[in-house]
């Protein structure tokens, strides 16, 4: 294609992804579906502008001001992540004049706004936790691209097994510093097709993702809970914990997501997950099984800020509104879910957000209102699980995980024994 057509198919793509009226994945591949003619290099160049450009959106909004044209085609001048001669054969002589001029400015000149790509919002609570120091690292590594980590299902076979196998289809892969199931990629290889993939022997999981299943610990022949399954990333895991054994219960609100758990479900060989789709939190099926249950996960529903890495377009999709409105799910959920915990069970709260309002400010609350749950240490229980150094993950006996400490998506998990 000619490099003019592909910049301004990019600047129509960026119009779009910054309305923010949708997720920025749903957007692209919408986009992507109506453009069939474009080859794997175009996209590839396409998608990774847009994302370059929602990662930096602050900066390059404020620099674009300057130039001349339509606003998407200047700001996909700023952010592309094609070739360079590509992109020059597409520009007149007084844009590439001006993006000369544009490309000189020392960053470090510019204002620390521009610099983060923070809204305020949630740039002031991140600032006042980790301090000046880790608040820049913390910015920097939410802009890098977040590796391919995938969980090893062990009803299948052993994590050196599964890495043996991809490096015979050219596929390097390490052990995860941190979960004993995990093994991450070198680069974005496909994986759909490969053997490995399709009989379940692996599935794709961000290593923070596999800490919180084994968090939760659910032992063979158990009755476990997982209260917001979704596609079913963390009841994989769990499923797999048992060792098939057991009865593991899958709810979520939407259909639409436990549908996706279906194929999934049928790659891996588990027998002993029931998914059932609840109407709320109070909903019938959930009072039947009112302590009765060991083991109960809440992965609740939030912002997602943990998830920056691969979803930049959430930071300027949230709100403080977004935000308080969570928090009343959040608190609904974890009550609800837990009194299905039996007496000596294990109840997990986790989100993927970074904020304390969702995190520890939500536990402290939980705990306050119900003296029957001890909290657990979790670098006990991690370490206990085979994890390695699990001190270096957890904060006030609870799991804090960090893009920038730990190369990990962000999560955060507290685990609590009820007593009584
Ligand atoms: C963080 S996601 C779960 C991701 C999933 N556990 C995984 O590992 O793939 C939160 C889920 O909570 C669900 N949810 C929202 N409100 C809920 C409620 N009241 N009860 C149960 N699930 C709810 C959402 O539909 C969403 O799937």
């Amino acid at each position: 294609m000619h490099p003019n057509a592909l910049l301004e198919l990019c600047a129509e793509l960026i119009a779009a992804v910054n309305k923010l009226d949708a997720p920025a994945d749903a957007t692209v591949s919408a986009f992507f579906r109506q453009h069939k003619n474009l080859g794997q290099r175009e996209r590839a160049s396409l998608a990774e502008t847009v994302y370059a450009m929602l990662r930096e959106r602050l900066k390059f909004q404020n620099l674009a001001q300057s130039g001349s044209g339509p606003l998407p085609r200047r700001l996909a001048m700023l952010a592309w992540r094609g070739s360079d001669a590509f992109l020059r054969g597409a520009l007149g002589p007084a844009e590439k004049q001006w993006l000369e001029q544009i490309q000189a400015i020392d960053p470090r000149s510019l204002a620390p706004k521009l610099r983060h790509n923070l809204p305020d919002w949630l740039a002031e609570p991140l600032l006042a936790r980790l301090g000046e120091d880790e608040f820049w690292k913390l910015a920097a590594a939410m802009n890098e691209a977040a590796p391919l980590d995938l969980r090893v299902n062990t009803l299948k076979l052993k994590r050196e097994e599964a890495q043996a196998q991809l490096a015979a289809a050219g596929i390097e892969a390490m052990p995860t510093p941190y979960s004993p199931l995990g093994l991450r990629v070198q680069g974005k290889p496909a994986l759909n097709k490969l053997a490995l993939f399709t009989s379940g022997g692996v599935e794709v999981q961000d290593e923070g993702s596999q800490l919180l299943a084994l968090l939760l610990a659910p032992r063979r022949g158990e009755m476990v809970v997982d209260f917001c399954a979704g596609a079913g990333g963390k009841t994989l895991a769990l499923g797999a914990a048992m060792r098939n054994t057991g009865r593991l219960y899958a709810f979520d609100v939407s259909g639409h997501r436990l549908d996706a758990l279906k194929p999934r479900l049928a790659r891996s060989g588990l027998s002993n997950v029931y998914p059932a789709q609840i109407a709320h939190e109070r909903d019938e099926r959930i009072k039947r099984l009112a302590g009765k249950i060991d083991r109960v996960l809440v992965d609740a529903p939030c912002s997602g800020l943990g998830t920056l890495r691969r979803n930049p377009d959430l930071k300027w999709r949230q709100s403080p509104q977004g935000l308080a409105e969570l928090q009343d799910k959040q608190r609904a959920i974890l009550a609800s879910a837990a009194r299905l915990v039996k007496p000596s069970g294990r109840l997990v709260y986790a989100t993927c957000s970074l904020l304390n309002a969702e995190n520890e400010a939500i536990a402290a609350e939980f705990a306050a209102a119900h003296p029957d749950f001890r909290p657990l240490a979790a670098d006990e229980a991690l370490a206990k699980a085979q994890v390695e150094r699990a001190g270096e993950l957890v904060e006030n006996g609870a799991l804090r995980l960090w893009p920038h400490r730990h190369a990990m998506d962000g999560f955060f998990a507290i685990a609590w024994e009820r007593t009584a």
